[in-house]
């Protein structure tokens, strides 16, 4: 009885701190804690890997203000959320990266936040979706490669700096598939998805064809999305649109877990001067106004676009930039909410395990 009322006022502890260091409510951070004879052990339900031996340091030192000294250790296992479609054979979260207005980044803020999830100790694949300029095969450096098949059927994804990734890029010429009309297109995603051999996956993000018109609502409703993520610069222009990409997926319920602002301002790299080229604050009025986070306000930086283009995209090439440290924040941000505010599943029946040919990274 004695060893159980202290255990009890160890975990409330320690859910307490996770709290305090989360913003959250002790009873949402309660089951992540395990008390196993001296030592505490945390399991996030999000990917924040970086943060790990500040966060166990930090409940050990608040259970120590409370008298108690124990052992703690922080993992992360990441559970696949609920969703009404059927869920893809390996993949546990499907999450979209979409923008209402063309150019403004969606595709830099995809690959960049994919290889951010991965840094943060997720399992993660791309899925290239933009038929109208599919650039991630240029972004990963291999825009000559194409996904190899052992049955003529299914397809081995490709591998880039830890993530795998399949797009539309590697298999038909961008002029042939630019002129798709939607049937076509949304069918070529569904056999991209289906037709992949994924690897077990925390996270596959999906960058979607700019738009909100009639191709990128079928899209929206025939891959079990989990959430998306809108990206926007703060133009008028862009806000309205990316406006009418929440609507789009509130009408097929897909939940939008954030909003990025791209290319928020420019920062003179001789002077330090900021600039708002494309306006200012769009992105963080649009998500004031429905209640969503912003996940990350990114400037217009010439590195971001040099690296991408040169085939490795910045977060992989320059880990201690601190551009890269806001992608990760927006990981992190973006695995959180998920896990959140989204019912996990009991069945997790379609993950099924590597494939043979495939090392996990
Ligand atoms: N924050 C940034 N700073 C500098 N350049 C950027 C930034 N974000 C994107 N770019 C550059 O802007 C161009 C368009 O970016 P990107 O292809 O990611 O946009 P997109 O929204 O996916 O475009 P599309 O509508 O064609 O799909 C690219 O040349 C990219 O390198």
């Amino acid at each position: 009885m004695f060893f159980s009322r202290k255990g009890d006022k160890i975990t409330q502890a320690a859910s307490q701190a996770l709290a305090d260091y989360f913003s959250l409510e002790p009873n949402e951070t309660e089951r992540w804690c395990k008390l196993e004879k001296d030592s505490l052990a945390i399991t996030l339900p999000f990917c924040a890997t970086s943060q790990h031996l500040t966060i166990a340091h930090y409940v050990e030192d608040a259970l120590q203000a409370s008298g108690h000294r124990v052992d703690v250790t922080v993992t992360q296992h990441i559970q696949s959320a609920h969703t009404k479609q059927p869920p893809i054979r390996n993949i546990k979260n499907i999450i979209a990266v979409a923008s209402g207005k063309g150019g403004v980044g969606k595709s830099t803020t995809a690959v960049n936040l994919a290889l951010a999830l991965r840094q943060e100790g997720a399992r993660v694949g791309i899925l290239d979706a933009d038929i109208y300029g599919p650039s991630i095969p240029i972004m990963l450096g291999n825009p000559d490669a194409s996904p190899s098949s052992s049955d003529n059927k299914h397809m081995q994804p490709l591998e880039a700096y830890g993530i795998v990734a399949n797009s539309i890029g590697y298999l038909v010429p961008q002029e042939d598939a630019a002129v798709w009309r939607g049937p076509m297109a949304s069918r070529a995603l569904k056999q991209l998805l289906d037709e992949t051999l994924w690897p077990v996956l925390d996270y596959l993000i999906v960058d979607m064809p700019p738009g909100t018109g009639d191709i990128q609502l079928t899209m929206a409703q025939q891959v079990p999305l989990c959430g998306a993520v809108v990206v926007t610069t703060p133009q008028d222009l862009a806000v309205a649109d990316a406006q009418k990409g929440i609507t789009m997926f509130n009408k097929v319920n897909v939940p939008v877990l954030g909003l990025i602002e791209n290319m928020s301002y420019y920062e003179c790299t001789a002077c330090g001067h900021k600039d708002t080229i494309f306006s200012e604050a769009g992105g963080e009025a649009l998500a004031d106004r429905y209640g969503l986070p912003l996940l990350a306000a990114l400037p217009l930086a010439t590195r971001l676009r040099a690296y991408a283009d040169s085939g490795e995209p910045l977060v992989s090439a320059q880990p201690d930039d601190p551009l890269t440290n806001t992608f990760c924040e927006a990981a992190r941000a973006l695995s959180m909410q998920l896990a959140l505010s989204q019912p996990a599943t009991e069945n997790e029946q379609h993950v099924k395990g590597d494939p043979i040919s495939f090392k996990p990274v």
